[in-house]
């Protein structure tokens, strides 16, 4: 057992014939929150892909809570990944879609009420996610993922469609996420906001 919950070693990824990833490590401790940077199609959504166990490396190691990563439920129940394909129940309100996340999950660091005071989704409560703007989509998104009890969040641009305020907002939250035991690694665009989560940054090069 290592106080590391992230360990990528010498890691290749090849996609298309092209190499995106190349020789890359990363190591992360708990409590870490580690922004990934860099310029559009340099691998940083590969790389959380990696670490979630969704893209398989072409070589090298990928290791998340002392395993390889799996697709079986105990690493899903540690691990919670928000990317760009959230899975709406369109039927289902807001307030209903946090129900339905806290009565699966369990205990969780808040309550349903406290997510949607958190996330400044009260107004919008028993509104469908059709319904509601694209920042407010991923508020949700974001509320559902921290409701969730987890060890690891990895978080692809958890900052696409926010405001400012709410930018700040979310800083503080993963930075607060992170005091409590939690780990978070985060592909963003935005340096400011990589710099309140306090995060550690680590800049992607392209690898050809
Ligand atoms: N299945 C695939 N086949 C070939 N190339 C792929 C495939 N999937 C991704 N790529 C390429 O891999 C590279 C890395 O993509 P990735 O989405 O990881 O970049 P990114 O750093 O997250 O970019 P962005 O900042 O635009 O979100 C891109 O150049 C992309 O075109």
């Amino acid at each position: 057992m290592t106080d590391s919950i992230v360990v990528v070693r010498d890691v290749n990824v090849v996609l298309g014939g092209r190499t995106v990833l190349r020789d890359f490590g990363l190591t992360v401790a708990r409590g870490d929150v580690v922004a990934v940077l860099g310029l559009n199609g340099v691998g940083k959504s590969t790389l959380l892909r990696c670490i979630a166990g969704l893209q398989p490396q072409t070589s090298g190691v990928v290791g998340v809570l002392d395993r390889p990563p799996s697709d079986d439920s105990g690493f899903w129940r540690d691990v919670v990944l928000v990317g760009d394909e959230p899975a709406w129940y369109p039927g289902l309100t807001v307030l209903e879609h946090l129900e339905l996340m806290h009565a699966v999950h369990g205990s969780s660091r808040f309550e349903v009420e406290a997510a949607l005071d958190l996330f400044d989704l009260e107004e919008r409560r028993d509104m469908v996610p059709a319904n509601l703007s694209t920042g407010q989509r991923q508020r949700l998104s974001l509320a559902m993922a921290l409701l969730r009890p987890s060890r690891l969040l990895l978080l692809d641009e958890p900052e696409r469609g926010l405001d400012s305020a709410f930018r700040t907002r979310l800083a503080a939250i993963l930075t607060e996420y992170a005091a409590a035991g939690g780990t978070v690694v985060m592909a963003t665009h935005d340096l400011a906001f990589a710099r309140a989560a306090v995060a550690r940054q680590v800049t992607l090069e392209a690898a050809a």
